[in-house]
């Protein structure tokens, strides 16, 4: 592996995140390991509920601190562990090293600065240039996401654009100071269907432009079919299947992958394919705490299912899986548990 490869990818190891509700601690998400290398794009995919959110909030130490604790793990980029930095080293780094796209692109603009001064001021927080070198690279970001009247919209203030605008302009901002990691968490999920797709290319564009490590949530598996290179399944806060993307599409193996794939709808299949999984994820204070956390809802359950703890293992090339319907997993390559 490259020297630079290694440096700017972003691996996890073990990661443990939860919530304390009514003084006892609650696990989110547990025993999540993977990686991303520079330039490629990994989809974390799950019903609502499965701890997407809760995994891109742990890697930027922002979970709430009323009652979230990141409780576990490692999160190593850039030849550091951040699961290891005091928040203020960490607050240096975000924006800097790991900028964040959220779903509802309002929220992340100041509703009362221009859209020029709110680009300028990231690049002017972290990067040692000058104001009117700012302005510049802050024009250039905006015609590289695509704005072509970018001049005259760096005067503008937030509430004049359309959705799709705001969020070509989060994306410009977070891409302004060049960070090894762009964590998206349902960034097209407030947009129309056709300017999704535009954002989608944008997303495209950018890795191949600044070869970053981009994490991409979403509960849409068309995105993960037009984007991902890797892919990460969650269920109730685990990995449940992880592989390259290919692998995930053509070769399934979790029963749960293997529903959500039936859900992604063709034209040409019966009503009933769209219909949603029976049943719900349990919420946090319900997952059992035995057997595998899909049993309930699983369509080829077995007895043992309810009682043994599915390990996440290696199905060979890439591919893991959490299913005991596999026994002949490599027990060898296990990767936690
Ligand atoms: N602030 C919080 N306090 C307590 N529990 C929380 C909090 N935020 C999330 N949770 C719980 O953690 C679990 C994972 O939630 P998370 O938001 O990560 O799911 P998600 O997969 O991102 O869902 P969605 O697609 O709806 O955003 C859920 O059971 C949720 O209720």
């Amino acid at each position: 592996m490259l020297a630079q490869e290694r440096e700017n990818r972003l691996e996890l190891i073990d990661l443990q995140a939860g919530f304390i509700k009514n003084g006892q601690y609650y696990a989110a998400i547990d025993q999540i390991s993977f990686q991303i290398k520079p330039g490629q794009v990994t989809c974390v995919v799950g019903e609502s509920g499965s701890g997407k959110s809760v995994l891109a909030l742990s890697i930027m130490n922002l979970l709430p601190q009323e009652n979230g604790k990141r409780t576990k793990g490692e999160i190593w980029l850039n030849g550091q562990n951040l699961a290891e930095l005091k928040d203020i080293e960490m607050n240096a780094l975000r924006g800097k090293e790991i900028a964040m796209v959220f779903q509802e692109p309002m929220t992340a603009l100041n509703p009362i600065l221009t859209i020029g001064f709110q680009i300028e001021e990231a690049m002017l927080n972290h990067l040692s240039i000058s104001k009117q070198e700012a302005h510049k690279r802050a024009v250039d970001l905006l015609k590289q996401v695509g704005i072509t009247r970018a001049e005259s919209m760096i005067h503008e203030y937030p509430h004049k654009l359309s959705g799709g605008m705001r969020q070509r302009v989060i994306i410009a901002m977070a891409i302004a100071c060049e960070p090894k990691l762009l964590i998206a968490d349902e960034p097209t999920t407030a947009l129309d269907v056709s300017v999704q797709a535009q954002i989608l290319e944008l997303f495209k564009a950018i890795q191949r432009k600044h070869a970053m490590a981009i994490l991409l949530i979403t509960h849409d598996l068309g995105v993960v079919a037009e984007i991902a290179d890797n892919v990460v399944v969650m269920y109730a806060g685990q990995i449940v299947e992880q592989g390259d993307v290919d692998v995930i599409f053509h070769d399934p193996k979790h029963p749960y992958l293997k529903l959500l794939l039936q859900l992604i709808p063709q034209l040409d299949q019966e009503r009933e394919r769209f219909e949603a999984i029976q049943g719900s994820i349990p919420a946090l204070m319900n997952r059992p705490l035995q057997g595998c956390r899909f049993a309930e809802r699983c369509p080829v359950v077995m007895e043992k299912c309810y009682i043994e703890n599915p390990l996440l293992a290696d199905s060979g090339a890439n591919h893991y899986v959490r299913c005991l319907q596999y026994p002949d997993s490599d027990p060898a390559n296990l990767r936690n548990g």
